[in-house]
């Protein structure tokens, strides 16, 4: 395809084919289509809304409609139907009355907000009456949202369950914003979907070895290092020394990286012995003489709340523990643990329980996760859906809803919404345009072509942090 001269794609063909002959279907004299977005449920009780303002930076903002463009979506989708159904007139108007610009008006839940589901989390509407057909024409776009805001909300459930570890065996929470590494470029669908992922990831946590992450942060969230990792080995620069060249590997590994941290995967024959025999055996004195960073010993195999105590047992039987305030085991600080195999958060707590059941504290060990983090989710988990609630035909205002008595759970909500809180906290939808607009949490974050709300990625952390940590920061 074509890139045109904005230097972006064409967003004329980011839609589903359905939705191009949707401008020929509305009531006539249809002047306005208004449609939220929720979370309907599904397998977190809230959702942390993140990633929108990547979507309108990308595609949304500024002369997005261009003569070319319309040219070259025109004849593709002639191709396509075999037909002309293409809404030429429909863009040419936008392109000559807005310049090009999308008359549409956005307002959302600020980015990193923890949201009960089914709550409004944005609302989209036409500016111009002549321009109710473009509403829902975006919906394809800004639904994919639902993949920023899960990897999000997936991984501080994670951040929770770490965070409840800390609190008991551990005697700071100062490791918590590295426990749960990303290791999840490699399982990503695209690069873009794990900058987009990763980025996400990092609204909680601060380690990641996915450096779309990184860039994607700096291109759409102002943030310039989002995100941080160290050296470590991967089984190739072990096994490449041979079998029994394993040592003179774990050796090297220290050598090289004298200072700081360094990983090392450590199971490529026998964890035990690696763990027994190299690291506390014959590299003990390396291993214990390492200034300010430690070793940590990366097991990538066995059954995880096992295999991650029977290491920490080995090694403090070859280098020794001491006990927390909280009395809980903690190797010496030139020794750690990572855990990057079958991570979940299925799995993470019953490796910190079996940690915690074997008297160890939580702050020896660190979490890499991959496909779980960024991939293994869909739509459905938190059930995105984006309905028409309200619309204005031959000038009467209508409340939009569907109610299918063969799924109630699909009921969507009715009327103009805004989001307001609680005294106690918590969020209420109001519908049927019954909010107070002074208390609405929607924020217009585009309209006509212009993001009005350009959050930093340290706001989206805090409007993201769990109260727990919170509190700390205050007392
Ligand atoms: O061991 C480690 O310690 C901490 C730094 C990262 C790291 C491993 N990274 C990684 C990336 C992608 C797949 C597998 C591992």
């Amino acid at each position: 395809m074509a890139t045109t001269a904005a230097g972006g794609d064409n967003v004329l063909l980011v839609t589903d084919s359905y939705k191009v002959t949707h401008h020929l279907q509305y009531p006539p004299n249809t002047t306005n289509v208004y449609s939220y977005f929720e979370s309907r449920g599904g397998k977190f009780p809230s959702t942390v809304f993140f990633g929108l303002q990547y979507i309108l930076k990308r595609w949304l903002c500024g002369k997005v409609v261009t003569k070319e463009k319309i040219e070259e979506a025109r004849e593709l989708y002639e191709l396509h139907f075999g037909h002309d159904h293409f809404n030429t007139e429909g863009w040419n108007y936008i392109l000559e009355k807005h310049d090009g610009h999308l008359p549409l008006r956005i307002k959302a839940v600020p980015e990193g907000s923890v949201v009960p589901y089914k709550n409004v989390l944005f609302t989209v509407e036409n500016t111009d009456p002549k321009c109710h057909w473009l509403t829902n024409y975006f919906e394809t776009l800004l639904v994919q949202v639902w993949y920023p805001m899960t990897v999000a909300t997936n991984s501080r459930y994670q951040k929770e369950i770490i965070a409840k570890y800390m609190d008991k065996t551990a005697d700071t929470f100062d490791k918590l914003p590295f426990m749960l590494h990303d290791f999840g470029f490699r399982g990503s669908s695209s690069v873009e979907s794990a900058g987009i992922g990763g980025c996400a990831h990092l609204v909680n946590f601060m380690g990641t070895d996915t450096i779309a992450a990184i860039v994607t942060a700096r291109k759409f969230y102002a943030c310039n290092i989002a995100g941080f990792s160290i050296p470590a080995a991967e089984h190739s620069t072990i096994t490449t020394w041979g079998k029994d060249g394993e040592q003179a590997a774990f050796k090297n590994m220290l050598e090289q990286f004298p200072t700081g941290l360094v990983a090392c995967v450590s199971d490529s024959y026998n964890i035990w012995d690696a763990c027994e025999k190299l690291w506390g055996g014959a590299l003990k004195e390396l291993v214990s003489g390492r200034k300010d960073g430690a070793l940590v010993v990366r097991p990538d195999s066995g059954d995880p709340p096992q295999v991650v105590v029977k290491v920490l047992e080995i090694l403090s039987h070859q280098f020794g523990k001491v006990q927390n305030k909280k009395g809980y085991n903690l190797l010496p600080p030139f020794i750690r643990v990572i855990q990057g195999d079958g991570i979940s958060y299925e799995s993470l707590g019953d490796i910190l329980e079996n940690m915690e059941k074997n008297q160890w504290s939580a702050e020896n060990l660190a979490f890499g996760s991959g496909g779980a983090l960024l991939q293994k989710m869909d739509r459905d988990t938190q059930k995105c859906a984006y309905k028409c609630s309200y619309a204005v035909c031959n000038g009467k205002e209508v409340n939009v809803y569907k109610e299918p008595i063969t799924d109630l759970g699909k009921k969507s909500k009715k009327g103009r919404l805004s989001l307001e809180r609680m005294e106690d906290g918590t969020y209420i939808t109001k519908e049927q345009g019954t909010g107070d607009p002074k208390k609405d949490l929607l924020v217009t974050v585009f309209e006509n072509g212009k993001l009005l709300r350009d959050y930093t990625f340290d706001e989206i952390r805090r409007n993201a942090e769990l109260p727990l940590l919170l509190e700390r920061t205050q007392n």
